[in-house]
């Protein structure tokens, strides 16, 4: 029932392109056509032979001349439409999947593996498009050619075409028998492959790691161990396909014996010419095939149906935005932001915040220190709406977020996260993303104030440098300076800030902090910080611990208190 709805909604990718469908239903007839007529001139041509007809040769010849000419055009044009169409479905179900993966909660980011979205935009999207095109069209012609053949084969001799038609069933006990495994066997193969690919983007991605712990023998044994897994579930479908195609052979080496024995006989008897025979072998296999290649066809439609399915979960999850919002500027209006009890946990059995109540003054420094894990980050991402607490109220001048527009939401807010990513691109695109329509002027000035100027102009392409994946060919230290720069001209309201743990030398932490203070002025900041003396200044500090608000205050009052906090600024004394 699952897969039909699943069928028919895949059809549906089909609809928009049905005039090339109508191309390729034509091809598809005129091929099968001309695999008719290639029998006819083969029954023709050796009749033509035995009865020495020598007035027949010129207009024989020139019938194999545009049989020869039509079958290359024909098969020029089923190719480059087959082609066509594919290419054309899977481009629409890989732009319709990456726009909703676009538009997803970060709560769906947070529970599935990237490599295993991958998965979905790679090799299910592939099996998609096989199916719309090849498989689906052999569906149709397959059955049709074996039609045709047996009513021509029924006007050369009804005896021998009957014993033809007899051989296909047989075959088609053995697809019974094994498309069932075939299917099972596929599924399983996607689901590795899927398993692999996560574990492959995984370890590409952490080359520094995995060299400095000296991990690639173990990460190569755990790759070996996944790329073993798909490759024994592979052999294993050969072994099932071997078994099919040569049962599928047998048959059919039997079959061509019988009609040769039948029809030799039939021969001998003058009850049918030799061109006749002829014609019968020529076609013999288009009357098996649709039995024999049943098997392969249904496990292909089976694994699409099954792509189809994994690709149509991600299509059916619930979206934050229904479309790909534009960027949006951002807001001058803000006044406050309130929590207010607020309760949340991933799983949410298992509270990471309880009841948290914080109240952020504009023009105001928040800071949020607290040990690892005490729920700092998961703060940031309730404030964005990335996640929806289960419990209490978070208020933006006095309106609950939840019945504010996320998009609205996020443009009171500029962010600098701890690992400061940048995408591929030039440096100038980084600092862009702050604002699309930014001026150079802009751009120069946010990078200025950002103390990135320096050695940006000091690169032989200046902005144009690129940054490499994810920022990587730049360093920690100037990463952190593109981070900020984007935010300074994005220049929102509020200003989140989750202070950069990886230490970096004197010079680098002086540019940084100043380049912070300059971006702190005039905002609203809440700010996690790892480091204390980055803090002092801060009009209330909160001091987080397992998910609740321990303590807080300025860092005067705190440090006169006997609390947690501290005993944390001792330790970094
Ligand atoms: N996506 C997630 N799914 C499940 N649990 C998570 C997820 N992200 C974080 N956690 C858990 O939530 C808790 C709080 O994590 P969070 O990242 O908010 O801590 P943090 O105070 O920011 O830590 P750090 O200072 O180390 O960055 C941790 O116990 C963590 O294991």
């Amino acid at each position: 029932m699952e897969s039909k709805s699943t069928f028919r909604r895949l059809l549906g990718y089909t609809r928009p392109y049905k005039s090339v469908y109508l191309i390729l239903l034509i091809t598809m007839i005129a091929g099968v056509t001309l695999d008719l007529s290639i029998a006819w001139y083969l029954n023709r041509i050796t009749n033509a032979a035995v009865e020495a007809d020598s007035s027949a040769w010129p207009s024989l010849i020139g019938t194999g001349v545009l049989i020869l000419v039509l079958t290359v055009i024909n098969g020029y044009a089923d190719t480059y439409y087959k082609t066509r169409v594919s290419s054309s479905i899977r481009n629409d179900i890989r732009l319709g999947t990456l726009k909703k993966l676009l538009c997803l909660p970060g709560e769906f980011y947070q529970s599935h593996h990237s490599g295993e979205l991958l998965t979905r935009l790679t090799s299910d999207n592939q099996a998609i498009g096989q199916a719309c095109s090849d498989t689906l069209i052999s569906l149709i012609r397959n059955p049709l050619m074996a039609l045709l053949s047996f009513i021509y084969l029924l006007t050369i001799n009804w005896k021998l075409a009957l014993i033809c038609i007899f051989i296909g069933p047989v075959t088609l006990i053995i697809g019974g028998l094994f498309g069932n495994m075939l299917r099972k066997n596929s599924n399983e193969l996607q689901h590795r492959i899927a398993g692999m690919t996560s574990q492959i983007q995984e370890t590409l991605g952490s080359s520094m790691v995995f060299k400095s712990f000296g991990l690639e023998k173990k990460l190569f044994q755990r790759l070996q161990m996944k790329s073993n897994e798909v490759s024994e579930t592979e052999i294993r479908g050969g072994r099932i396909q071997a078994t099919v195609n040569g049962a599928a052979t047998a048959i059919g080496i039997l079959a061509f014996i019988i009609t040769f024995i039948v029809g030799g006989y039939f021969v001998s008897q003058g009850m049918m010419a030799i061109g006749g025979l002829i014609a019968f072998i020529q076609l013999m296999n288009h009357l098996t095939w649709p039995f024999t290649g049943i098997a392969a066809l249904w496990g292909e439609l089976q694994q699409a149906i099954g792509a189809a399915d994994r690709i149509f979960k991600v299509l059916d999850e619930k979206e934050e935005y229904p479309a790909i919002p534009e960027q949006t500027g951002t807001q001058s209006d803000f006044q406050s932001l309130e929590l207010r009890e607020i309760s949340f946990g991933y799983d949410p059995d298992q509270p990471i915040l309880k009841e948290i109540s914080i109240d952020v003054e504009a023009g105001k420094t928040t800071a949020i220190v607290g040990p690892s894990g005490s729920g700092k980050s998961t703060l940031f991402n309730l404030l964005l709406g990335l996640s929806q607490p289960q419990e209490g109220k978070i208020m933006i001048n006095g309106e609950e977020i939840q019945a504010i527009n996320l998009n609205r939401l996020r443009s009171f807010f500029s962010l600098i996260p701890q690992e400061n990513f940048l995408y591929s691109g030039t440096i100038r695109d980084n600092i862009a993303d702050g604002k699309a329509d930014a001026t150079e002027e802009e751009l120069i000035r946010a990078a200025t104030d950002a103390n990135a100027i320096d050695f940006i102009r000091q690169m032989p392409d200046g902005f144009d440098t690129e940054v490499g994946e994810g920022g990587s060919r730049l360093s920690v230290g100037q990463r952190q300076r593109i981070s900020i720069a984007r935010a300074l001209l994005r220049d929102a309201p509020i200003l989140l800030m989750d202070e950069a743990t990886a230490s970096l030398d004197n010079e680098s932490e002086r540019l940084v902090q100043e380049a912070m203070e300059r971006l702190k002025s005039k905002r609203t900041v809440i700010a996690i910080a790892h480091r204390l003396f980055t803090i002092r200044n801060a009009d209330q500090i909160l001091v987080m611990d397992n998910g609740t608000v321990t303590d807080r205050g300025t860092h005067e009052e705190l440090i006169m208190s006997e609390g947690r906090y501290r005993q944390l600024y001792s330790g970094v004394e």
